[in-house]
């Protein structure tokens, strides 16, 4: 077997359980399906099944939304005219970036300002055959309110007839896990820049009481000068302080020990993703893989770590602080960023 279609095969293993789901239910259901498109369409354009073509098609967006903007507001107590609402017209397409389970993403300019982001343009049908309104209308909610250099910026967003379309922010040099695949693994001085950057994303959203609930390398987007940026909030959801969740979600490789046994949890999962993240990048593959997701389950639940002898005692001691069996124990963000091993590294960044 040649190494591109092992990636693939590894890659396939390490979808999200939702897109796992979503797919068992397309095979279940032997699409393509008669969707009840009317009772659930949160749209108000027609629900027409979507193209799979390789370009867009420019249909009238006679459906658009605004681009949530304070402008809007005060635009309107200024009696200053409110922005005027995207549409696909607004914009040059460029490259294609990339192609997700429901979406295709393109690098766009948008025509007036020559400004350059990346669009990601998703079927309604689809969105509705696989029941991820709600999923989609928080991700959307969530990612808007979000501020942060090492979390990929949602510009706004606004919808045709068939299509939703997320304008985000452009990040040149694509997902970590690619760059992982073809020069990883990293070393102290690059892992450490990473870790910190995400340990400081995974702080701001975990003051705000968001848990991302899908941390992994093809989740972490890369711009310019190393700067790493955490994308794809599907999973993503609000957890006020004391509140805990229940619903198993992720990616097998990186589900924390009281998901699997299906316990209460909090955004300590995040945590515990940290810690198989910090791990791949500086191994190369997850600490609990294995050639089934029972086998993983079960070296995950025994806390099985195995280390190469050349992982440094520091990154050692960090990553077992972070794959804390008991959530509770688990290391916090702040302390993460403060580890000896992130300031041993911080001078050569
Ligand atoms: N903001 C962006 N800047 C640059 N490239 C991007 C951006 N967003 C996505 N991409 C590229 O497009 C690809 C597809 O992204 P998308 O978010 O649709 O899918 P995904 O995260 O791989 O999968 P899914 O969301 O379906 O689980 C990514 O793998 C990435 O290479």
């Amino acid at each position: 077997m040649d190494s591109s279609s092992k990636w693939e095969i590894q890659r396939g293993r390490r979808e999200s359980l939702q897109q796992r789901n979503a797919l068992l239910t397309m095979r279940l259901t032997n699409s393509p399906q008669k969707t009840n498109v009317k009772k659930r369409a949160p749209w108000r354009g027609s629900m027409n099944s979507g193209s799979n073509g390789k370009t867009i098609s420019r249909t009238p967006t006679t459906t658009t939304t605004r681009i949530p903007s304070p402008a809007k507001k005060y635009g309107r107590m200024l009696n200053v005219s409110p922005p005027k609402p995207l549409s696909l017209d607004d914009f040059e397409i460029g490259k294609k970036l990339g192609k997700g389970k429901f979406g295709k993403v393109y690098c766009v300019r948008h025509k007036e300002t020559g400004f350059i982001c990346a669009l990601k343009v998703m079927d309604k049908a689809e969105i509705v055959q696989y029941n991820l309104q709600k999923q989609f209308r928080r991700e959307v909610e969530i990612q808007t309110s979000l501020n942060h250099p090492n979390l990929t910026k949602l510009y706004g967003h606004f919808h045709d007839e068939k299509r939703v379309y997320l304008l985000m922010e452009y990040l040149v040099y694509g997902e970590l896990y690619k760059l992982l695949r073809s020069h990883g693994p990293f070393n102290d001085v690059i892992a450490s820049r990473f870790v910190f950057q995400i340990a400081d994303a995974l702080n701001y959203l975990h003051d705000k009481q968001i848990i991302h609930r899908d941390l992994k390398p093809e989740n972490i987007l890369i711009g310019f000068n190393n700067v790493i940026k955490l994308t794809d909030f599907g999973w993503s959801i609000i957890n006020p302080r004391g509140v805990k969740r229940k619903t198993l979600c992720g990616t097998i490789d990186y589900l924390s020990p009281e998901m699997i046994r299906s316990r209460e949890y909090d955004d300590k999962v995040d945590v515990w993703a940290l810690g198989v993240l910090t791990y791949e990048l500086i191994v190369g593959s997850p600490p609990f893989e294995e050639d089934t997701k029972e086998l993983t389950y079960k070296r995950i639940l025994k806390n099985d770590i195995k280390f190469p002898e050349t992982v440094s005692h520091d990154v050692k001691d960090l990553i077992s602080k972070l794959l804390k069996y008991n959530p509770s124990e688990r290391i916090s963000m702040r302390d993460v960023m403060k580890h000896p091993w992130i300031i041993r590294n911080k001078p050569f960044w």
